[in-house]
C-alpha cells in the first residue's frame, strides 16, 4: 500500500543512531556530489581534461585555457589511449614533431594502431584534446608529452583539417556508458603552435632545445593518480548502492519456511544470504573509509609536491594504483553478487542492478587495468624489500616490511573465536601474511640472473602479494577510523562489527594464503569462521538501518527492489506495465509471421 513503510519493523530493530551513521558515511565529502559527477562523467569527460591542464600546463597556459574549460567554452578530452596501446603509455605512437621554421608541432598518427581510441567525449562533443604524443625534435624521440589540440570549429563544430574523428561504437550491453561518446581520432599532420605543448614539467625552446623536467618524469602521470584516488571513493558509492538495493529486497523477499500458515522466511535470515551479503555491506564501509584516508594522503602529496618534496610520490602511486585495483574489483564483483542475491527480479532493469553493473564494470579497466596496477604495487614492494639490506627503514603503508624478520617468526596466538575480534590480532595476521608473501617473492626473484625475467615469471605470485598488501591497508584504515571519536549510541559498536566482518571475511576467503605462509593454524582459521557467523547474527537486526545510513533517495537508487518503503511487488508490476510491449495485446508481427504458422494445416501429424 502507498505510504506504508513495509520495512518499519526492520528499522525498529536498529541498535544504533542512524543519523550519526549517516554523518560518518558522508564523511568530509558529499557522496552525492562526487557520484553525480561520476554519473555526469559517463556523459562527458571534463573531469580529466581540467586536472590534466592543472598538472601539466604552465601558469601562463593555465591562465589561457582553464577559464575556457571551466566555463565550457571549450570541451576537452583526455586523449591518451590508442588502438594499439593503453596500459603501456610509453608505447604510444602518435607523434608531435617540432618544426623550427614555423615554431609549431606537427601532430601525426603514423600507423593505424596510433589512432587515439577510447577517450571519453572525443567521439562527438569534444572541441579540444589533451593529446599525448611522442615529442620528436631533429629526429630524436623525447617520449610522451601532452599537447593541446583543437579538434573542431567553435563556430560550426565541424572537424578541422587533418582531423578524422569518430565514435568507437556501442559498448557492453545497453548500459549508460553508451551515452559516453568514447571516440577515435587520427591526426594527419596537424599543426599547433609551440606554446600548445604543456610545458610545466619540460619545455621546448624557440630554438628547438629540449629542456628536461627537473622533477620526476612520472609527474606527467599525475592526472591518472588523481583520478585513481577518486575512483576508490566511487567504488564505495557504487557498491553501497547495490548493497542498499539487495539488503532492502532481502528483507522484503520471503521464500519457504512457512509452518501452519505462518509467513514464509525472509531470505535475509538465511545464513547463506548473510554470508554473501554482509561482507559486501562491510566492504562498502571499508572502501569508504580507505578512500577518505587516500584522499587525505593525496592532498598531503600535493602539498609536498608544491614544496618539491617527492618523498611520498612512489607510495602515493602504489597506493592509488593498488587501491584503485582492489576496490573496483570488489565493487564490480559485488554489484554482480547483489544482482544474484535478488534472484530473478535482480535481472530486471527496474531493479537498477543491471544498469549499475553495466556502467560500473569498466572501472576495472579504465584508469589502469587492475592487474597492471597491481604489478606496479608489486614493483614498489620488491624495491622496498631490496632496500632493507641498505638499512632503508620503510615508513607509511610499508612500515610493516621493516619488521619482516619479526613477522617471519609470527604465529597467531588466537585460542578462542572472540580473540579474532581484537584489532591488533587481526592486523598482525594480515601483516604477517603480506610480509611473508612479498618476502617469498623477493627470495624467488633473487634466483633469477635477470630481475625482469624473474618479475615476468613470478608476476602471478607478485599480484597476489600486492593484493595482500592492499587488503592490509584497507583493514588497517578501517581500524584507524574506529580509533577516532565517533559519537552516537551504538555507532562505533556497529562499525566495529563491520570492521571484523570485513577482516575475517577476507581471512576466510584467502585462508590458503594464511595457512600456506604458516601465519595461522587450521584450527585458528576455523575459529575465525565461527566468529564470522556470530558477527552476521549481530549485523542482522541492524542491516536495514546500516544501508539507510547511505542516505540514498529512491530516485538516486532508481530501483524498485531497493525502495525505502519496501513496497516492491505492486511497484514491480506497475513498472512492468510501463514497458511499450504492453501497449498492445497482440504483439507487432504476430499476424505477419506467427499467425500463418498457427494456421498451417497439419500434414500426417507433422507441421
Ligand atoms: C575526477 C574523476 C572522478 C571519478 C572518475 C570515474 C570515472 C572515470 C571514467 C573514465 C575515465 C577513464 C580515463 C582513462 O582511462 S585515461 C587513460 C588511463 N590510462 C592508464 O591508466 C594507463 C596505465 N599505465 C600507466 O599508468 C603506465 O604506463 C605504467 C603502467 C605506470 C607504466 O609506466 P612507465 O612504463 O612509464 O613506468 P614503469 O613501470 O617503467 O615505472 C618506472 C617508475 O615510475 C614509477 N611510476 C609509474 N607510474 C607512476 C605514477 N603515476 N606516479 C609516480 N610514479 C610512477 C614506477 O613506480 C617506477 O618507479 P621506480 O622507482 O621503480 O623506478
Ligand atoms: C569505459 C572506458 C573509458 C575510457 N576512457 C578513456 C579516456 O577518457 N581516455 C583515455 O586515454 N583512455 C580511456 N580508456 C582506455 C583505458 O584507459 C585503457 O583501456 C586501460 O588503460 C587499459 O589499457 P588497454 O586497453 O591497453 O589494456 P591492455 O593492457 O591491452 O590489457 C589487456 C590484458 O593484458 C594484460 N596486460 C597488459 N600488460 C600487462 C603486463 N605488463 N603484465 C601482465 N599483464 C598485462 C592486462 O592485465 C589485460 O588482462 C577508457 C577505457 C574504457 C573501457
Amino acid at each position: 500500500m502507498e505510504g506504508v513503510d513495509h520495512l518499519a519493523h526492520e528499522r525498529n530493530k536498529a541498535q544504533f543512531d542512524v543519523a550519526v551513521m549517516k554523518a560518518v558515511w558522508a564523511g568530509s565529502r558529499d557522496a552525492y556530489e562526487l557520484f553525480h559527477r561520476f554519473s555526469r562523467l559517463v556523459a562527458n569527460d571534463p573531469e580529466m581534461f581540467i586536472p590534466a591542464i592543472k598538472a601539466q600546463a604552465t601558469e601562463e597556459q593555465q591562465k589561457q585555457w582553464l577559464p575556457l574549460a571551466n566555463k565550457m567554452k571549450i570541451i576537452g578530452s583526455y586523449t591518451q589511449t590508442e588502438l594499439g596501446h593503453g596500459s603501456n603509455v610509453r608505447g604510444l605512437e602518435t607523434t608531435a614533431t617540432f618544426d623550427p621554421k614555423t615554431d609549431e608541432f606537427v601532430l601525426n598518427s603514423p600507423t593505424l594502431t596510433a589512432t587515439k581510441w577510447w577517450p571519453g567525449g572525443l567521439g562527438k562533443i569534444a572541441t579540444h584534446a589533451l593529446a599525448h604524443a611522442r615529442l620528436i625534435i631533429d629526429d630524436k624521440d623525447y617520449g610522451v608529452h601532452g599537447f593541446l589540440v583543437q579538434l573542431r570549429s567553435l563556430d560550426d563544430h565541424l572537424t578541422l583539417p587533418g582531423i578524422t574523428i569518430g565514435d568507437i561504437g556501442m559498448k557492453y550491453g545497453s548500459g549508460a556508458y553508451n551515452t559516453m561518446d568514447n571516440g577515435s581520432l587520427i591526426f594527419d599532420h596537424v599543426r599547433i603552435p609551440r606554446n600548445q605543448m604543456l610545458m610545466r614539467l619540460s619545455q621546448v625552446t624557440r630554438e628547438g632545445k629540449y629542456v628536461p623536467s627537473n622533477v620526476p618524469r612520472q609527474l606527467s602521470y599525475g592526472t591518472m593518480v588523481y583520478v585513481r584516488q577518486k575512483i576508490v571513493f566511487d567504488a564505495s558509492i557504487a557498491l553501497s548502492r547495490a548493497v542498499c538495493i539487495s539488503t532492502r529486497y532481502s528483507a522484503v523477499r520471503r521464500q519457504f519456511g512457512s509452518h501452519n500458515g505462518s509467513p514464509e522466511t525472509q531470505v535475509i535470515d538465511y545464513k547463506t544470504q548473510q554470508a554473501r551479503l554482509f561482507p559486501l555491506l562491510a566492504s562498502a564501509y571499508a572502501i569508504r573509509f580507505v578512500s577518505e584516508w587516500l584522499n587525505s594522503f593525496y592532498k598531503d602529496l600535493l602539498q609536498r609536491l608544491e614544496a618539491k618534496d617527492f618523498s611520498t610520490l612512489p607510495e602515493a602511486h602504489a597506493c592509488t594504483a593498488g587501491l584503485k585495483s582492489i576496490t573496483t574489483s570488489v565493487a564490480a564483483d559485488g554489484i554482480e553478487e547483489c544482482r544474484k542475491l535478488c534472484g530473478g527480479h535482480g535481472y530486471l532493469t527496474s531493479s537498477g542492478l543491471p544498469e549499475l553493473s553495466a556502467v560500473y564494470i569498466p572501472a576495472c579497466t579504465y584508469e589502469g587495468d587492475n592487474v597492471v596496477m597491481l604489478l606496479q604495487v608489486a614493483r614498489y614492494l620488491m624495491k622496498t624489500i631490496s632496500q632493507l639490506k641498505s638499512g632503508n627503514k620503510p615508513v607509511g603503508t610499508t612500515a610493516y616490511l621493516g619488521r619482516a624478520e619479526q613477522l617471519m617468526q609470527y604465529h597467531s596466538d588466537v585460542l578462542r573465536a572472540e580473540d579474532w575480534l581484537k584489532p591488533n590480532v587481526v592486523v598482525e595476521a594480515f601483516e604477517a601474511r603480506a610480509a611473508r608473501m612479498s618476502m617469498a617473492c623477493a627470495q624467488n626473484l633473487s634466483k633469477f640472473n635477470n630481475p625482469e625475467d624473474g618479475f615476468q615469471e613470478l608476476s602471478a605470485d607478485l599480484v597476489e602479494a600486492a593484493t595482500a598488501h592492499c587488503q592490509l591497508i584497507i583493514v588497517s584504515k578501517f581500524i584507524e577510523k574506529l580509533q577516532q571519536d565517533i559519537p552516537g549510541k551504538g555507532v562505533k559498536e556497529q562499525l566495529g562489527v563491520l570492521r571484523s566482518i570485513y577482516a575475517l571475511f577476507l581471512l576466510h576467503k584467502h585462508i590458503g594464503d594464511f595457512l600456506s605462509t604458516d601465519c595461522i593454524t587450521p584450527k585458528q582459521g576455523y575459529l575465525a569462521n565461527e566468529q564470522l557467523r556470530s558477527l552476521y547474527s549481530q549485523v542482522r537486526p541492524n542491516a536495514i538501518a546500516l544501508v539507510d545510513a547511505f542516505n540514498y533517495t529512491d530516485h538516486f537508487l532508481s530501483s524498485v527492489l531497493g525502495r525505502y518503503d519496501g513496497n516492491v511487488y505492486p511497484k514491480l508490476y506497475e513498472e512492468a506495465w510501463k514497458d511499450p510491449l504492453n501497449d498492445t495485446s497482440i504483439p507487432d508481427g504476430f499476424h505477419e509471421y506467427v499467425q500463418p504458422m498457427l494456421k498451417q494445416p497439419l500434414h500426417h501429424g507433422r507441421l
